[in-house]
Parts: structure tokens; sequence; C-alpha cells
């Protein structure tokens, strides 16, 4: 290589960003974040993987076995060996029971992981002293009323799926570990399944569709709120005092007629 071609090689080098924004002198001291992510193959886990990846090491497990990790969260015990190994300074839950229809007919699967799974990963957080972010619903909330809910509105949740959010929020936010839980609602993205995916895939099967109309909500995008959460996440590890419940929408609402 001819010495302007070399100079301009090490020009580039030098501006190639580290990767995962640590260099080496982080991962010599043992300085950057370890982000254990459950569940990254969901519409918010597969986003969170992408934006969580600049502010610390990520390890991105799904349900099954993967390299020795299980991300099962019905099962407590691998939950436990899993956290163990990855020792963690963040855990991030994107799992959760989002059939809210079949939850009615199989409360216990839904109770099972949106409820007892976030008690388990809770007290996981406390005895090791990390952050817990867990994710939640407007379905806490009984649905009535015409203004956008405040997070400390009064919950009353009317469904199985609502109420056993609640019930994993609740454990989380009595376990005393530092936390945030994010409130979303109407979640979209390309990838997965959601109402537009279930409405493109009813109208290639039917003449007719029939939508109701009296639900009003905001549809909010899984890369929106895994831009913003990767955000929170950052600012909070830094300042303890963050910890809590917030709501994380988009702006505007529309109903499912929209
Ligand atoms: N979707 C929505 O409209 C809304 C979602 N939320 C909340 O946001 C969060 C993310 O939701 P979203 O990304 O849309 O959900 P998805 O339905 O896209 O993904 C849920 C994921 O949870 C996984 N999961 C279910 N059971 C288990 C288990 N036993 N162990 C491990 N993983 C499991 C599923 O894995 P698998 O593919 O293997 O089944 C799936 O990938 C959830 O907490 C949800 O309650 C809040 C408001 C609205
Ligand atoms: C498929 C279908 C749904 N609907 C109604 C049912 C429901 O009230 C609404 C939306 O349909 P979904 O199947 O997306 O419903 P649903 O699963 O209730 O949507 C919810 O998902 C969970 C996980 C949440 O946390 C909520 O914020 C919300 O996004 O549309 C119809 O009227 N006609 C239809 O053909």
């Amino acid at each position: 290589m001819d010495e302007e071609k070399q100079a301009a090689s090490q020009h580039h080098q030098g501006y190639m960003p580290p990767y995962n924004g640590y260099g080496p002198a982080e991962a010599e001291q043992g300085t950057f974040l370890k982000i254990l992510l459950l569940c990254c193959k969901g519409q918010v886990g597969w986003e969170l993987h992408r934006s969580l990846s600049p502010i610390g090491l990520v390890t991105a497990i799904a349900r099954q076995e993967e390299n020795g990790l299980s991300g099962d969260l019905s099962d407590p015990k691998a939950l436990s060996a899993t956290i163990k190994s990855v020792s963690p300074d963040i855990i991030v839950n994107a799992a959760a029971y989002t059939a809210v229809d079949q939850a009615e007919s199989k409360p216990e699967q839904s109770r099972r992981i949106n409820a007892e799974a976030p008690v388990h990963l809770a007290r996981m957080a406390k005895e090791a002293d990390a952050w817990l972010i867990h994710f939640s619903t407007d379905y806490v909330f009984d649905g009535t009323g015409t203004t956008p809910w405040k997070e400390s509105a009064l919950k009353g949740p009317i469904n199985v799926y609502g109420k056993t959010k609640l019930e994993g929020e609740e454990a989380i936010r009595e376990s005393g570990c530092r936390h945030l839980i994010f409130r979303t609602s109407w979640v979209y993205s390309a990838a997965c399944k959601n109402f537009i995916h279930t409405m493109l895939r009813l109208a290639a099967k039917r003449d007719r569709l029939r939508v109701i109309d009296d639900q009003i909500g905001a549809p909010t995008g899984a890369e929106l709120i895994a831009d913003v959460g990767a955000h929170v996440i950052r600012t909070a590890y830094y300042d303890k005092k963050l910890s809590g419940t917030y709501h994380l929408t988009a702006a505007g609402e529309t109903s499912w007629n929209f």
C-alpha cells in the first residue's frame, strides 16, 4: 500500500465507531453496562435489540434455549440460571402473554407470564442489584373517559390480560428493585403480528371486515418505544431517582377504523 493510501486507511479507521460505543478501555475496566434482553423476537424486543446495542453489551435471548441460556419466562429455575450466568446490570423484559382474547380462556397461562414471571424477575434484579425494565399496557385501566390516562390514574382492568399485567406491574413496584415500567398501547411494527397484520390476513380471506369503532387509542410504533426506551434507560441508570412507572405512547389518537 502506498503512503497516501495507508494514511487514508488509518484516518478512516480512526473514525470507525467502537463496537457498541465502547472501546478496549471500558472492556478492560469492566465499566460497560451488561444488558440482558429477554424476548428479542417480539415487536418491541426486536427493536430493543437494535436500540440498546449502542448503550451496552447486550445478551439478547428468545424463549428457546440458545448457547446454554434459556429465556423461557414460564421456567423460573432456568431464568435464574440465565440471570446468574449473564450477571446483568440491566434486565429488560420484552416478553408477555399478549393474546388478549385467548387469555380469557387460559388465564393461568396469562398469569404465569404477565404476573408471576415479573415477580421472579424483580426478586432476581433486587438480589443482583440490577435494574428491571418492564412493559405494560393501557389495559390496566378500565377504558372509560375521554382524555389520555395519567400514570397515577385509578387502575381498573376489565379483562384477564389487563388484570395479569397490572399484577406484574404491582409486584415490581412492591419488590423494591430499581425499575422502569413503560406503559404503552396499540403497538405496531412491520415485522410481527399485530392489528394491521391481522386485518391483512383476514382481508385476504373475507369479503367484508367488521371492526369496532368505539375504542380510541394511540397506536405506537415498536421502533419509537425502543428508541425512547433506550434513551430513558441510559439516563435513569445514572440517576436512580428516576426509577418508576411511565406512559410511553405516540401523540394523537384514533379508532381501530383509522
Ligand atoms: N402489542 C400491543 O399492542 C401492546 C403490547 N404491550 C406490552 O408491550 C410489551 C411488548 O409487546 P409486543 O412486543 O407487542 O409483544 P409480542 O406479542 O410481539 O411479543 C411477545 C413476545 O413474548 C414472548 N413470550 C411469550 N411467552 C413467553 C415465554 N413463556 N417465555 C419467553 N417469551 C415469551 C413471545 O415469544 P414467542 O414468539 O416464542 O411466543 C413473543 O415473542 C409486552 O409487555 C406487552 O404486554 C402493551 C400495550 C400494547
Ligand atoms: C381482528 C379484529 C379485531 N377487532 C377489534 C378487537 C379489538 O378490540 C381491536 C384490536 O384488535 P387486536 O386483536 O389488536 O386487539 P387487542 O389484542 O385487544 O389489542 C391490544 O393488544 C394488547 C396486547 C394491548 O396491550 C393493547 O394496547 C392493544 O394493542 O379490534 C374487530 O373489531 N374486528 C376484527 O376483525
